[in-house]
């Protein structure tokens, strides 16, 4: 029905927007951060113009609420990149991996994702794989003990050889000088690069006009980067077709469940990207930024350790100890409260118009939710900047999205499925590098010092990596 201009209601509020650019400036390198400082002006929830697209941004508890529950149907879509929807790109029709709307194929994935790798009785399977890979990494360390370690480098292999054994039944990076992994080291440099590109906002995506004409060789860019991902999962998954007798083998992994299921090459290629790209990274940067947070706080690391010493001491950290160990719990969310690793949830997409908190949200706008301001908001936290795990003990938050000053995975449909592992796995990693080895700083500057500035690359990470030098703590057979 046709409502006059005078009629329609609003869309959000937001800065002043320039012709053309509209306030693409105004977000510079950190746009979660610049966003906070608008919604401070502007409210809860404002509309920007990045070039010819409406972003919507939601940054309280109650915008959230009504994005990701009140209108998380409407608001499921996905924004999708021009670059992925080119011809030819490998990714045609798909968010990252899944594809832009809820439909028939994202239902089939994420349920294959959650019965074979997030499930509960998944999850409890995987506790040997996990024990034996975090076993690697410290190995590794123990090696260089006293030389400076880069420990996202360190953890990005834990992270992809755990979902390279769930997806592939094999490594995929080895540790320097370790022969053996597929792709040797390829898959690691790659995810790196990738990372990278997806920062970087790109001329198609923000003027979808300009089309196929690729003015600033980003088409290009990606292309060459998923053709040399895939190629990697290519060989594997050929070499699997071929396997017959497989069926008959007790070795059973994702990838045989995607064949039997009829998956083309061609969709298992992008869902394992998505899979990849989404797990490995963010469980990798938040591991690193809750050990930068732990040593640059030497009382909350003391606590830790006295947890540890007690409900562990000589044993192994197991997947079983998880839930005895309360503090080392509140550690991990304090660091995901102050460093999610999605600090602007990827944006969802309007499928239809709706109306949000008295606000006109037209069909196709992109919407977000800026869970890096939630986390920071002094009218919810006290003392925000502060690192204070304690904040989380009995305080009943957990990561199911339920409560929305708390969302480090999301809420609602497009909520992480991969939550009940980062959940576990990043604790696991963490308490192993606090229990078994101590840190310092190259040089033995005072850790106190240790800098905290931010970088976007696909995920928030550190802007200069963590180098710290490990020290062995404790001989435990791990
Ligand atoms: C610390 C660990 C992790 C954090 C903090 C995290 C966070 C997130 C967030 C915030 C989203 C976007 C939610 C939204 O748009 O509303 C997301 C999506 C996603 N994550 Fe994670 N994630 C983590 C680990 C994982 C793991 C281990 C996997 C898989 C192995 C995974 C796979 C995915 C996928 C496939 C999506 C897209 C879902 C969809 O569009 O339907 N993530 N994650």
């Amino acid at each position: 029905k046709f409502i006059s201009p005078k009629n329609r209601p609003a869309i959000p509020p937001g800065p002043y927007q320039w012709p053309v650019i509209g306030n693409i400036f105004q977000l510079g390198k950190l746009p979660h951060l610049a966003i906070t400082r608008l919604a401070q002006t502007h409210g809860p929830l404002i509309s920007l113009k990045l070039g010819s697209q409406v972003l919507v941004v939601g940054s309280s508890p109650a915008a959230a609420k009504e994005i990701l529950k009140t209108h998380d149907r409407v608001l499921s879509g996905r924004f999708v990149r021009h670059e992925f929807k080119t011809q030819g790109s490998k990714m045609h029709n798909t968010a990252i991996g899944l594809p832009d709307e809820c439909n028939e194929q994202w239902r089939s994935l994420r349920s294959v994702g959650r019965t074979e790798l997030f499930s509960g009785k998944a999850i409890e399977s995987q506790a040997t794989l996990w024990s034996g890979k975090i076993a690697e990494m410290v190995e590794d360390l123990r090696g260089k003990e006293g030389s400076v370690v880069e420990i996202g480098d360190e953890v990005l292999v834990v992270a992809l050889n755990i979902l390279g054994n769930l997806v592939f039944s094999r490594d995929l990076v080895g540790y320097d000088g370790r022969k053996g992994a597929v792709g040797g080291g390829e898959m690691r440099k790659l995810l790196r690069e990738f990372g990278v590109l997806y920062s970087t906002p790109t001329l198609t995506d923000l003027f979808p006009l300009l089309g196929d004409w690729d003015l600033n060789g980003m088409n290009k860019k990606f292309r060459d980067i998923f053709e040399r991902m895939f190629a990697i999962c290519d060989g594997i998954i050929r070499h699997r077709r071929k396997q017959k007798t497989r069926s008959g083998s007790s070795q059973h992994d994702l990838l045989d469940t995607l064949i039997k299921r009829g998956l083309v090459t061609d969709l298992i290629n992008p869902f394992l990207l998505e899979l990849f790209s989404g797990g490995v990274v963010s469980a990798t940067s938040t591991i690193t930024w809750a050990l930068a947070e732990l040593v640059k706080n030497q009382e909350a690391m003391q606590k830790l350790r006295e947890e540890l010493e007690k409900e562990v001491g000589l044993d192994n950290i197991e997947q079983s100890s998880l839930p005895n160990l309360p503090y080392l719990d509140a550690c991990v969310k304090e660091t995901m409260r102050l460093h999610p690793p999605v600090p602007l949830l990827f944006p969802h997409r309007a499928m239809e118009s709706c109306n949000v908190m008295g606000y006109d949200i037209p069909k196709d706008t992109n919407v977000t939710v800026n869970v890096w301001a939630i986390g920071r908001d002094p009218s919810i936290w006290d003392d925000p900047l502060s690192y204070k795990p304690e904040r989380f003990l009995g305080s009943g938050l957990d990561y199911k999205g339920n409560d929305h000053k708390y969302l480090p995975f999301g809420s609602g449909r497009r909520m992480c499925p991969g939550q009940p592992m980062g959940a576990r796995v990043v604790p696991l990693v963490v308490a192993t590098l606090v229990h078994l080895f101590d840190w310092s700083m190259p040089g033995n500057i005072d850790l106190a010092n240790l800098e905290m500035e931010e970088k976007n690359s696909m995920t928030l990470v550190k802007e200069k990596h963590l180098c710290l030098v490990p020290k062995i703590r404790k001989q435990v057979k791990v």
